[in-house]
Order: C-alpha cells, then sequence, then structure tokens
C-alpha cells in the first residue's frame, strides 16, 4: 500500500487477539482503514510456557492483562498513519481507559512533536458502549518477583538487590539478545524470555516512507512482563525506572514532550490502576529504583563487579537490525552513562566496561555540552537530569585521576558559575522518599547495596 493511502486513514481498530495456552502464542491484529481501503498488521507475542498448569484464576487474570497489551501493544501500527480515530475493541473501565489515552498520548508526544502533529497529543479513546465484568481479585504479592533485565546497568543494580534481600528474583526479559544473555549468564540466575515479533509489514511501510518514531516501549514490555508473571504463578514485575525517567526533554503547544514518559512515576501509577481495576492484581508492578537519581544508581552500580564484562546500557546494541555489539561510544546514552559512572570507578575499570575513554575523546565534547545543559535541550534518550551531570563533573574535577582529562578540563572551563552553586546544593544522592509505588516488604532492598 502507497504512504499516500496511509495518510488517508482515519480510524485505527483491534480486530481481535488470541492465545494458544499451550505454545503461549498470542496473536493480536490491528487494522488502519479509510477512504482507499484497510491496511492489517498482526503481531505474535510468545510468552514462556510454564511447567505446571497455570490455575483457572491466573488463566482468568492473564486473560484481562493480554486485553490490556492488545490495546497498547498498538502504538507501532498507529503510528505509521496517526488517524484521528481510535476505536478500542471492548468497553473498558475509567482507569483502563485513562491508562490507554495516556499511552497513545503521552506515550507518542515526542512522535507527535518530531512529526509536527498535535492531534496525537489530544486523542481521546472511542470505548465501545456497555458495562465491564468486574475483575476477580488476584493476589500474587508475597511470591517470587519477576525481574526485568534490559541488559544495561539499571535492571543489574535491582536484580542484585533482590537477590541479596534473600527475596529470589526470577530475571525476565523481551526478546533477549547476546548482551541480555551474557548478563543474566553472568548472574548466574535461571531466566525466563518472551519473543516479540513486530509484523514485518511495518518495516516494508517504513521503507517506503511511512511516519515513524519513538513508542513507549516499556509500557508494551511491562504488560508483557506482568503477562508472564501471572502464568508462571509469580509475584511482582520489578522494573528499574529511575527517579529523572518522569522529568520531560521539552514544552511543546503547553504539552510536556518527554522520551521516556512510559518509564515515567506517572504511567507507572496509571498502569497499576489500570491492572488493579481490569485484571484484579493487588500488586503487579513497581519500580524498585524510582526514588533515586541516576547518578546515585550508577554508585551502587560501580559496588558490583561481576557484570563488567557484559554491561550494557547503548540504544544502539537493542536495535532489530544492524545492533551494534555493545557500546557504540557516540551517542547521548554512552555519554551519560559514562560521565555518571566516572565518578566511582578507576579509569581502567571504565575504559575496560566501555571499550574506551570517552572524557580523552575531545569529539564528545559539543555531546557533553548538551547534557550539561550549556547548549540545546536535553537529548531525546534515556539519560539523566541536566544537575546530575553537573554534579558527575564536579566530583570529576576533584579527582586527581580525571581533572585532567581533555573532555573534564574543556566542560569545567565552559560551565557557568551558577551550575556550580546548583551543584554544591544538590539533593542527587538523597532518595526522593514518596511519590514511588515500592511496596513495604521490597523497602529495604537497596541499602543491601550501600558502597
Ligand atoms: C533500539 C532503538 O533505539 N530503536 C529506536 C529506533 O529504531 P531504529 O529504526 O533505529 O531500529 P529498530 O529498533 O531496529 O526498529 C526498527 C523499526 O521498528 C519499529 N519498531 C520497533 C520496535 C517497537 O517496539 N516498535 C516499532 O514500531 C520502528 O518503526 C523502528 O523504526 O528509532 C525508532 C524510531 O524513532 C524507535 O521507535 C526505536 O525505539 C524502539 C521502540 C526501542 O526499543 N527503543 C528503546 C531502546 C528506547 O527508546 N527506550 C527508551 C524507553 C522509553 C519509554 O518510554 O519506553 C529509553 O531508553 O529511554
Ligand atoms: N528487553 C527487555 N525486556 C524486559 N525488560 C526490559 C527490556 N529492556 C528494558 N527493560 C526494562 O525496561 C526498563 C527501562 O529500560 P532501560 O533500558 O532504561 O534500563 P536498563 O537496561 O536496565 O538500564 P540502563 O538505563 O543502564 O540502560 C528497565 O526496568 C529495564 O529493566
Amino acid at each position: 500500500m502507497l504512504n499516500t493511502h496511509l495518510a488517508r486513514m482515519d480510524a485505527f481498530t483491534f480486530p481481535s487477539y488470541s492465545i494458544d495456552l499451550s505454545t503461549g502464542e498470542a496473536l493480536f491484529d490491528y487494522a488502519l482503514t479509510g477512504p482507499d481501503g484497510e491496511q492489517r498488521f498482526t503481531e505474535v507475542i510468545t510468552l514462556p510456557v510454564p511447567e505446571e498448569s497455570p490455575s483457572d484464576a491466573a488463566v482468568a487474570a492473564l486473560g484481562r492483562v493480554l486485553e490490556l497489551l492488545h490495546v497498547v501493544a498498538g502504538v507501532s501500527y498507529y503510528k505509521t498513519a496517526a488517524p484521528g480515530q481510535l476505536v478500542l475493541p471492548a468497553p473498558l473501565g475509567p482507569a483502563a481507559v485513562e491508562f490507554v489515552r495516556a499511552v497513545y498520548t503521552k506515550g507518542l508526544a515526542e512522535y507527535a512533536y518530531r512529526n509536527q502533529l498535535p492531534h496525537v497529543l489530544e486523542l481521546t479513546p472511542r470505548v465501545p458502549g456497555g458495562r465491564v465484568k468486574p475483575a476477580a481479585e488476584y493476589d500474587n504479592s508475597d511470591r517470587r518477583p519477576l525481574s526485568a533485565v534490559g541488559g544495561g546497568k539499571d535492571s543489574i543494580v535491582s536484580l542484585e538487590a533482590l537477590r541479596r534481600a534473600g527475596l529470589d528474583p526470577v530475571p525476565f526479559s523481551v526478546n533477549p539478545n547476546h548482551v541480555i544473555k551474557a548478563v543474566n549468564a553472568a548472574s548466574g540466575l535461571p531466566a525466563l524470555a518472551a519473543r516479540r515479533r513486530i509484523d514485518p509489514v511495518l518495516f516494508e511501510l517504513n521503507a517506503a516512507g511511512a511516519r515513524n518514531g519513538h513508542i513507549p516501549v516499556t509500557a508494551i514490555n511491562s504488560l508483557i512482563a506482568v503477562a508472564t508473571a501471572v502464568l508462571h504463578g509469580l509475584g511482582p514485575v520489578v522494573m528499574s525506572n529511575e527517579r529523572s525517567a518522569s522529568d520531560p526533554n521539552l514544552i511543546w503547544n503547553g504539552h510536556e514532550i518527554n522520551h521516556q514518559w512510559s518509564k515515567g512515576v506517572e504511567a507507572e501509577g496509571l498502569l497499576r490502576a489500570a491492572l488493579a481495576e481490569h485484571a484484579g492484581l493487588a500488586e503487579p508492578y513497581f519500580s524498585l529504583l524510582r526514588p533515586l537519581s541516576e547518578l546515585h544508581i550508577a554508585r551502587l552500580f560501580a559496588t558490583i563487579d561481576r557484570y563488567d564484562d557484559v554491561v550494557t546500557s547503548c540504544n544502539a546494541a537493542f536495535k532489530l537490525r544492524d545492533a551494534s555489539e555493545r557500546w557504540c561510544r557516540d551517542c547521548p546514552k554512552c555519554r551519560f552513562v559514562f560521565l555518571a559512572l566516572a565518578p566511582f570507578m578507576s579509569r581502567e575499570r571504565i575504559t575496560h566496561i566501555f571499550g574506551g575513554d570517552l572524557l580523552a575523546d575531545e569529539a564528545q565534547i559539543p555531546g557533553y555540552r548538551e547534557l550539561l545543559g550549556i547548549d540545546g535541550h536535553k537529548p531525546f534518550e534515556c539519560v539523566g537530569e541536566v544537575e546530575e551531570s553537573v554534579v558527575a563533573l564536579s566530583l570529576l574535577a576533584q579527582q586527581p585521576e580525571w581533572r585532567d582529562a581533555p573532555v573534564v578540563t574543556a566542560l569545567v572551563a565552559a560551565l557557568p558559575d551558577e551550575a556550580w552553586s546548583t551543584a554544591a546544593t544538590s539533593d542527587t544522592f538523597t532518595p526522593a522518599p514518596a511519590n514511588h509505588h515500592i511496596p513495604p516488604t521490597y523497602q529495604k532492598t537497596l541499602q543491601t547495596l550501600t558502597p
């Protein structure tokens, strides 16, 4: 189908979904419709099959989680055309509708901004009339946690904290690549994995020039994780999303544009409420690292060395096609993570982890100026707040091993005086006491990693 036809699509619908419990394979169908016809898509998500058959209660809760996943995973296909109507497949309660609305508006906000599509930020799902049967309560809060592993430093910190606190975590990933498999192997813990196959038609449409952009992938991975936890009789899904994920990159037309929206605390609260209402789940999902800054997490990571040969936070290593082997050493995320870890590690150790020394490479200075708020806005990437970068630089400027590194000296000279005073009074290493959903049993977990 030609992309001119895509541009004339006026509705996005969700024709059906199904799951085969014997194989774990779920099929999610989507359709764009308009005056020139229809464009269909099917995404295939394969959950790991448990050794023991799930209870009837678990199967019922799983069905409800998959209903939410069906709607949320549609964002990848919706974005090829961005029609004005989003027509939900079945009635949903108010919390579920609010979650879906936020995923398609706030979760697609960067996409809307970059493609100049303000209507996406105002989308309101059309909900079919009728009553939603209330979900039976399903309380799995005291079972072993499912710990989502993304291959980077943050999920390693959570996995190790849970393990050291004796909570017996089960590592879990969606489409684990060689990095994630190596991290799991380094942990020594048996892991679960789900497969997600995007409809190849999407790549054909992209190649033909369809609209494209960032999607709230953490919302999709989170629901796949919750579905897996329910199917396997496990407890809460533990994420590793940090405090700064809630901060927007910029304001556009009065709306916050946040690249990391589905990692933020608002998305976490909406997802929990939707799961409680629609699937009856009492304690399904939270982020263990929510009160912490990226810099604080980096300091905790530095206390763990068993993953140094494998840890990789660079997004280029997680592309579906043409992925880099590990750190690309030339993107905002590589720059930020290097800056955040450097104050807490020897130069030799961090150079080993990254395969190079970014603070010795003067070509990185323009990128670091953005991270420090000297030029432009916070990059559209998973990077910490400007204040965290300034605090990291101020720590490096005091360390004999780092203070003469070419990038450090150039940045110290470029930073305005006000930034230094902000760094001096920063609360970067003080956990934010409120605004998280960590259940009491898990609240002391991070103390096992005190530096
Ligand atoms: C790895 C990456 O950053 N991918 C983004 C990139 O995609 P690219 O075209 O360069 O390569 P592929 O990842 O191979 O994807 C090919 C196309 O497939 C479509 N697609 C992929 C995954 C998906 O879940 N849905 C999809 O529709 C898409 O059309 C791709 O072009 O650029 C894309 C366009 O801006 C981004 O959509 C790709 O982002 C992935 C969805 C992704 O997994 N990104 C994470 C690394 C990521 O951004 N994580 C955020 C978390 C933020 C959140 O709110 O969840 C972060 O680290 O901050
Ligand atoms: N493939 C995946 N499967 C399951 N969970 C994932 C996957 N990729 C990322 N996550 C989870 O999504 C959240 C956001 O991912 P993100 O890439 O920011 O974290 P990370 O890889 O742990 O650390 P870092 O920020 O250092 O890259 C984390 O909780 C992470 O565990």
